[in-house]
């Protein structure tokens, strides 16, 4: 009798202890699964960053943005929008100011939309000016200074944190375009173990000038052109060269300064398809300091007309780089040192443009020959056709065949050849953002790039807290088990006695 009491008596310990238990494990995983999704359904707080682009040709605005919370993290900084101002770059409003800062009203209104509004004051607005302010400055500083004033005074208008406008260096252009296109593709930031992960180089042709920026597989011997830089707990050593002039806008007047222009004010140019006739004012050739040569031309006017014929085409633009000397061990022109390029390369802004127009940009690269058949072939052309068969703006077409091969013609002066032609990707955005010096300015001027690998945890909160209760329940019911193991044995033995 009093054994079957206390069987009756375990029982109702054992459904006690079951039920004990259930409810632990309830209360365990309610106590993870509740701070879980509390953090994921907290909606995610948006940084915002805006950069204005203020190129030779035109201005753009861009919109960036990123998590509040992971500031250091690496690729997560993108483009969630971008204006193109209408009409030219500043530089063009030398003599209407004002209009100037006005001229990127339509943006920056935009920017206000796009932007939460509780969020404008503190996002960052930041006005780089390129090439065309830098070979305005050159020519009349206080103009210059002027319609940077202008824009800025305008951009201040605006509710945002402005932060200012400044015409970058040739040399801030290139590292802050290899930055761009490094930390979109996630070549840097990431902790790939074995020393530094390969990066890519990067090459930027704009109207009034040219970058191209890489780490080369050799010592930098000119210090003028070599950038030290410690990101993310990494060094890197970069080559960067900006080429003021060669930009393809800027390349074309140092063509048509090389052309001869007969009595009656008409310069023939090879590298137009043959039939395309262009007016320009005299001034609008000579009133860069790109093409500042003595000229004697009377005209006002001059008729420029496209012979179309490649290989002369090809002569000219030779012409207008300079290999005669070299000081350094090795130079792409004008005796400016380069190392061998090394590695991949990035090619946006008008390489990407022109090298689009000719089919060229597939993410399986075309070899040298193909580009340079592509080429020819459309140079070939008259300009008729070409006016018939593409819907382009006429002034990028009836350029084209010049930029097509002037970009053929650069790239082989830096040396890139059939052999490691391929090595260069042209694109014009990567993973939806595009590809250009903006972002790395902007991550720059707002420290968002650490010298240093910033700490991050091994394990994430949610892992962290999946992992802890997995060990917390095992580790509990090591203990029940042991418990009721314990009890049994003492029941076994008070039933013996
Ligand atoms: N759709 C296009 N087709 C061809 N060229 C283009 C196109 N859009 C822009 N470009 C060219 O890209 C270049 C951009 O240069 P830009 O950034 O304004 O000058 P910079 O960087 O020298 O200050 C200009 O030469 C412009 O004509
Ligand atoms: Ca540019």
């Amino acid at each position: 009798m009093v054994g079957a009491r206390q069987e009756i008596k375990l029982k109702k310990y054992r459904y006690l202890i079951a039920l004990v238990i259930i409810l632990m494990v309830v209360g365990v995983l309610v106590l993870v699964t509740i701070p879980v999704v509390q953090n994921r359904s907290l909606p995610k707080k948006l940084k915002y960053g805006i950069v204005l682009d203020a190129g030779s040709s035109h201005t753009a605005l861009y919109i960036y943005s990123w998590p509040a919370e992971k500031v250091n993290d690496t690729g997560i900084v993108t483009e969630v929008d971008s204006c193109k101002v209408k009409g030219p770059g500043i530089s063009s409003y030398w003599n209407d100011i004002e209009q100037a800062g006005k001229s990127l009203k339509v943006c920056l209104d935009k920017a206000k939309e796009r932007v939460p509004e509780k969020q404008q004051y503190v996002t960052p607005v930041y006005l780089g000016a390129t090439a065309g302010m830098r070979l305005l400055r050159s020519q009349n500083q206080a103009l210059a200074e002027q319609l940077m004033k202008s824009v800025q005074e305008f951009i201040k208008t605006y509710p945002f944190n402005f932060q200012g406008a400044q015409i970058i260096t040739g040399q801030e252009e290139g590292v802050f375009g290899w930055i761009t296109v490094n930390y979109l593709m996630e070549n840097i930031g990431k902790d790939n173990a074995g020393g530094n992960p390969e990066t890519e180089g990067a090459l930027d042709l704009g109207g009034a000038s040219t970058q191209i920026t890489f780490v080369p597989g050799e010592k930098i011997e000119s210090e003028e052109s070599a950038l030290k830089m410690r990101l993310y707990g990494k060094s890197y050593n970069i080559y960067t060269h900006s080429y003021l002039c060669y930009g393809k806008d800027q390349a074309l007047k140092l063509l048509l300064e090389k052309l001869d222009i007969t009595d009656n004010g008409t310069i023939l140019n090879p590298c137009f398809n043959k039939g395309y006739i262009r007016t320009i004012n005299v001034t609008e050739l000579f009133n860069s300091p790109c093409t500042s040569a003595q000229h004697n031309i009377i005209q006002q006017m001059v008729r420029i007309i496209g012979t179309g014929n490649f290989d002369q085409c090809d002569r000219y633009i030779r012409s207008i780089f300079n290999f005669s000397v070299c000081t350094w061990s090795s130079c792409s022109f004008n005796g400016v040192y380069q190392p061998k390029v090394h590695g991949k390369f990035g090619a946006f802004s008008a390489y990407y443009f022109v090298m689009d127009f000719f089919n060229l940009t597939s993410e399986k690269p075309y070899d040298l020959s193909t580009a340079q058949q592509r080429v020819k072939a459309f140079c070939l052309k008259p300009w008729a056709e070409v006016k018939n068969s593409f819907s382009t703006n006429e002034k990028y077409l009836s350029e084209n065949c010049f930029a097509g091969q002037y970009i053929l013609s650069l790239l082989q002066n830096y040396n890139f050849t059939s052999s490691n032609w391929k090595t260069i990707m042209f694109l014009r955005k990567i993973k939806g953002t595009n590809a250009g010096w903006t972002l790395g300015y902007m991550m720059n001027l707002t420290n968002m790039i650490p010298a240093e690998q910033p700490y991050t945890k091994p394990l994430t909160n949610a892992s962290y807290l999946t992992v802890m209760v997995i060990f917390s329940i095992f580790v509990f019911f090591l203990l029940l088990i042991g418990f009721l193991i314990f009890k049994k044995k003492i029941f076994k033995a008070q039933d013996k006695f």
